[in-house]
């Protein structure tokens, strides 16, 4: 069977300030975004089931890091004391590839059209 790249959206509303741009910088102001996270796992579709893994038990994984981001201010939370996109895609991984060991990809749509992808690399 052949290796595929397996996908699963999540969404959170979160808060946040990026406490090193320079002076007068809009984004050191609090404010909000609706993130856009989609964790990427590759591997090889399983013979019989026919899946890399159930998208279900991707959400499983998952479900304690939104509980951690979702309607939290990111700079309380320990590593993501300058939460920029970059820096939170890093700290996603990072929490995750244990529980996901085919993890192979974090994207964070910060705004519609801004976000960083994180490879592990
Ligand atoms: N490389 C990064 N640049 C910026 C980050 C970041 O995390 N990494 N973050 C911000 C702000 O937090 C902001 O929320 C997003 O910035 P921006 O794309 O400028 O937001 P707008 O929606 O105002 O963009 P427009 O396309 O101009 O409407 C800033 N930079
Ligand atoms: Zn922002």
């Amino acid at each position: 069977m052949p290796a595929i790249d397996i996908f699963k959206v999540f969404t959170l509303e979160a808060a946040h300030r990026l406490p090193n741009v320079p002076e007068g910088h809009k984004c050191a102001r609090l404010h909000g975004h609706s993130f856009r996270v989609e964790v990427h796992l590759r591997g090889d579709i399983g013979e019989h089931s026919g899946w890399l893994m159930d998208y279900a038990d991707v959400k499983k994984a998952f479900q304690p890091i939104h509980d951690r981001l979702d309607h939290h201010y990111l700079n309380d939370i320990e590593g993501l004391d300058n939460p920029t996109s970059e820096r939170l895609a890093v700290w996603i991984w990072e929490q995750l590839k244990p529980a996901l060991p085919l993890l192979s990809e974090i994207v964070v749509h910060e705004t519609c059209t801004a976000g960083s992808r994180y490879r592990g690399e």
